[in-house]
C-alpha cells in the first residue's frame, strides 16, 4: 500500500469484516449490502434511482475500465443520454479490482473522480466473491463502511425507511413525444431515464408526476397510466398503494390502460390486496430467465430487485400470473383477466441488459390505441375527458426534467 492510500472496511452486520482501499468519498457510511453479477453497466446501475439506500457489490472483477461518461449530454428527447438519472443512488460500491487506468471514446472522468465528486463511497480490493457466499447463505444483510482514522456508522436499516420519497420527482415534468400519438401519466417512484425513452420513442407525450399523486384524480386526462421502478420496501410506498387503489376500484377507469414495472409491478399488487415478500437475497443481474407464461416462451432479462409479489396472494378472479423466473420460481409478471392491465418484476427497459422483452412497450401502445379508439365512439358515457395536449399541458407543467428539490 502506497503512502496516499486510506484504508476501508467494509463489515456486514453480525458478519464478516473485508479489508480494501477507499477509492471514492472517504467518509465512513451504511447501507444494504446487495450485489449484481451484471458485467456492464455501472454508470447505469449506480444512477438507477432503485438502488437507493444500498451498498452495490459488482461480481465483474474489473470496475471502471471504461472510465463515466457524461452527465450533461442528452439525447433528442432531452434525456439524460448515458445515466438513469442526474446522480449516483448507491451508497457505496464494492469491487475486487478498480481499474485506475480507463478507456473509452465516451469516458469524460474516472469512476474515482466521479465518486468523489458525488460523494459517494469505493472500496476496491475486496474478495467480492466471498461477500456473494456470504449474502447467498445468510440471505440479505445491512453493510458498513469504515474510512480509516474515523468512527463507524450505525447500521441503516433500509427495509422501514421511505425511500421513493428521497428520489421521485418534487413536481410534474413534461417530456414531449416527436410525433405524438398519446398521453401517458407516469408515477415517478424513481424512475429510470430509459423507461421515459421507452415511452416517449413510441410517440407518448410523457407528463411525470411525484409519486403520491392522486392518480385518480388526473387518470382521466391520460391516454395510459405507467408506474415506474423505485427504490426500497414496495409497502413504505403507502400513498401511491392507497391512490392507486381508489383508481382500481373505480368503474370509470376499466379500460385504462396501465403498466408497472418493478416497483410498479409490487405496487400494483399490494393496491389489488395482494402481498410483497422480502426475498433471500434479491435478483440483480442482466441474465435471469423468465418465462412467459401465456406464449411459454424464454426470455432473458434484466433485474434489479430485493422484494417479489406473492402470486397466491393474488385474486385469482382478478389476476393470473404473466410471467415466472426460471432460476427460483419467483414470480416476474401479472396480467389482469377483464383489464387492459399488466405488469413485470424484471426490466423491458432494460438498461443496461438484453432487450428480449422490450416489445412489452408495444404492448402497451396497442392497449392505449384501443382505448382511445374506445373513448372515440363512446364519448358520451364516459366522464368528461380534458384531453391533455402540448398546448394545455405547456400552460400548466412548465419542468421539463426532474426537479429533485
Ligand atoms: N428496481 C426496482 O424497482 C426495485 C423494486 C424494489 N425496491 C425491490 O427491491 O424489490
Amino acid at each position: 500500500m502506497s503512502q496516499s492510500e486510506i484504508k476501508a472496511i467494509f463489515e456486514l452486520q453480525n458478519g464478516p469484516k473485508f479489508e480494501g482501499i477507499s477509492f471514492g468519498s472517504p467518509v465512513s457510511t451504511s447501507g444494504e449490502a446487495v450485489f449484481t453479477t451484471s458485467l456492464v453497466g455501472y454508470p447505469e446501475s449506480m444512477t438507477d434511482p432503485s438502488y437507493r439506500g444500498q451498498i452495490l457489490a459488482f461480481t465483474q472483477p474489473l470496475i471502471g475500465n471504461y472510465g463515466v461518461p457524461s452527465s450533461e449530454e442528452r439525447d433528442e428527447f432531452n434525456l439524460l443520454k448515458y445515466f438513469e438519472s442526474p446522480h449516483i443512488h448507491v451508497k457505496a460500491i464494492i469491487v475486487a479490482e478498480y481499474a485506475y487506468k480507463y478507456s473509452h471514446w465516451t469516458a469524460i472522468e474516472s469512476l474515482e473522480e466521479w465518486c468523489k465528486r458525488e460523494g459517494v463511497v469505493a472500496v476496491t480490493g475486496v474478495d467480492t466473491r466471498a461477500v456473494v457466499q456470504y449474502l447467498r447463505e445468510q440471505g440479505s444483510s445491512l453493510g458498513r463502511i469504515t474510512i480509516e482514522n474515523t468512527e463507524p456508522v450505525e447500521f441503516f436499516e433500509t427495509s422501514s425507511t421511505h425511500l421513493v420519497k428521497e428520489v421521485s420527482t418534487k413536481k410534474p415534468f413534461h417530456v414531449p413525444a416527436l410525433n405524438p400519438v398519446a398521453n401517458v401519466a407516469v408515477i415517478d417512484c424513481g424512475v429510470k431515464e430509459n423507461i421515459i425513452r421507452c415511452l416517449v420513442s413510441r410517440g407518448a407525450n410523457v407528463t411525470v408526476f411525484p409519486f403520491n399523486t392522486k392518480i385518480q384524480d388526473i387518470a382521466a386526462r391520460f391516454d395510459g397510466v405507467f408506474l415506474s421502478n423505485g427504490p426500497g420496501n414496495p409497502q413504505m410506498c403507502k400513498e401511491t398503494i392507497d391512490n392507486l387503489s381508489q383508481l382500481l376500484a373505480n368503474g370509470a377507469f376499466a379500460r385504462l390502460p396501465i403498466f408497472g414495472i418493478c416497483l410498479g409491478h409490487q405496487l400494483l399488487a399490494l393496491a389489488s390486496g395482494g402481498k410483497t415478500v422480502k426475498m433471500k437475497y434479491g435478483n440483480r443481474a442482466h441474465n435471469i430467465p423468465t418465462k412467459n407464461l401465456v406464449t411459454g416462451e424464454c426470455h432473458i432479462t434484466s433485474q434489479n430487485h430485493g422484494y417479489a409479489v406473492d402470486p397466491e396472494s393474488l385474486s385469482s378472479d382478478e389476476w393470473k400470473p404473466y410471467f415466472i423466473n426460471l432460476n427460483d420460481n419467483s414470480n416476474e409478471g401479472m396480467i389482469h383477466l377483464k383489464k387492459p392491465i399488466f405488469s413485470t418484476q424484471f426490466h423491458p427497459e432494460a438498461k443496461g441488459g438484453p432487450l428480449d422483452t422490450e416489445p412489452l412497450f408495444d404492448r402497451f401502445f396497442k392497449d392505449i390505441e384501443e382505448y382511445k379508439l374506445y373513448r372515440l365512439n363512446n364519448e358520451p358515457h364516459l366522464p368528461k375527458t380534458e384531453i391533455v395536449n402540448q398546448k394545455n399541458l405547456n400552460a400548466i407543467i412548465h419542468a421539463k426534467e426532474r426537479v429533485l428539490f
